[in-house]
């Protein structure tokens, strides 16, 4: 009885890009994920391990993001150089698949205006309300999740404490981005128009997250919060949950490229998680946290 290697291939999934072409004061978003497959003669890495015909997965992957530093393209473009690159600069390496899906972003209007650098995800979110009625009182605390939204400038993290494990480099210019959990408390029950309000707060929360200069995403998440009760006396508290979606600087000097804050590669995991609360100093606590009592994110 034989047996023999059949068909296979092997690459790098799910290459996290994010690119930002900042050529005017109107930055445009590349957001792809890039998968490469390469197929050809790899018998002798399956049968005896000697790996001289293995192009690295974590040389594709740095491929991809070399690349992407004289700007992306369409995304079949970007496919097609990729492909070439790999099956003209191996010989053992005859086939090559890449995969790439594009995630779209829409600039976030400002007052009417779509903005230079701030966008918003669209799909993906929804609308929610909690009501708690108990011993005859009633809250309504209403909110939305998963409005992601991103910024590729006006965003700095600096100043911060470092001792022996701090490795982060500090930063005056970076991309922010993060999906908004946002719930907020009513402060009455009945006599609010209810989609009015949350096309306001949704409206202020996009807004002051696009124009706010941000030193930290907790001064944004403050920000947040504090604008929409300026603008909305029927919310007595805001709380807010906001993921810091990682988008780190793709080191691209090994390959003898600058990258000039074009080339990121977005993380998935661990995340930073910042949550808050806005609160009125005047407007009566609700204490026992009945209105809030097991809902999710708080
Ligand atoms: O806005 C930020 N807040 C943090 O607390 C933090 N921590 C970190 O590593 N990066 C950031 N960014």
């Amino acid at each position: 009885m034989g047996i023999t290697l059949g068909p296979n291939q092997y690459g790098k999934a799910e290459v996290r890009l994010v690119t930002v072409d900042r050529e005017g004061p109107v930055h445009h978003l590349k957001d792809l994920t890039v998968s490469t497959s390469l197929r050809g003669q790899l018998e002798r890495t399956h049968l005896t391990g000697d790996n001289a015909d293995v192009v690295a997965t974590d040389t594709q992957k740095n491929t991809v993001y070399a690349f992407a530093a004289g700007g992306v393209g369409e995304i079949e473009d970007f496919a097609l150089r990729l492909a070439e690159h790999f099956t003209g600069s191996f010989e053992h390496i005859t086939g090559a698949r890449i995969l790439i899906s594009e995630h779209a972003w829409n600039r976030i209007d400002v007052g009417g205006t779509p903005h230079d650098h701030a966008f918003s995800r669209p799909g993906g979110e929804e609308r929610t309300t909690a009501v708690t009625l108990q011993d005859g009182k009633a809250w309504v605390v209403s909110g939305l999740t998963g409005l992601t939204v991103l910024k590729s400038t006006g965003s700095e993290f600096h100043g911060f404490p470092r001792d022996e494990y701090t490795t982060l480099a500090e930063t005056d210019d970076r991309i922010l981005a993060t999906a908004v959990t946002a719930r907020w408390r009513y402060s009455a029950t009945s006599g609010i128009d209810w989609t009015l309000s949350f096309d306001e707060i949704r409206r202020t929360l996009l807004e002051t997250f696009a124009t706010k200069h941000s030193l930290s995403l907790q001064q944004t998440l403050y920000a947040m919060g504090e604008a929409v009760l300026e603008a909305r006396p029927e919310v007595a508290e805001i709380r807010l949950a906001m993921p810091n979606k990682h988008h780190f600087l793709v080191d691209l000097s090994p390959f003898g490229l600058s990258n000039e804050n074009e080339v990121f590669h977005a993380a998935d995991r661990p995340y930073g998680l910042i949550e808050g609360t806005v609160l009125r100093d005047d407007e009566p606590a609700d204490a026992a946290g009945l209105a809030w009592y097991s809902l999710p994110e708080f």
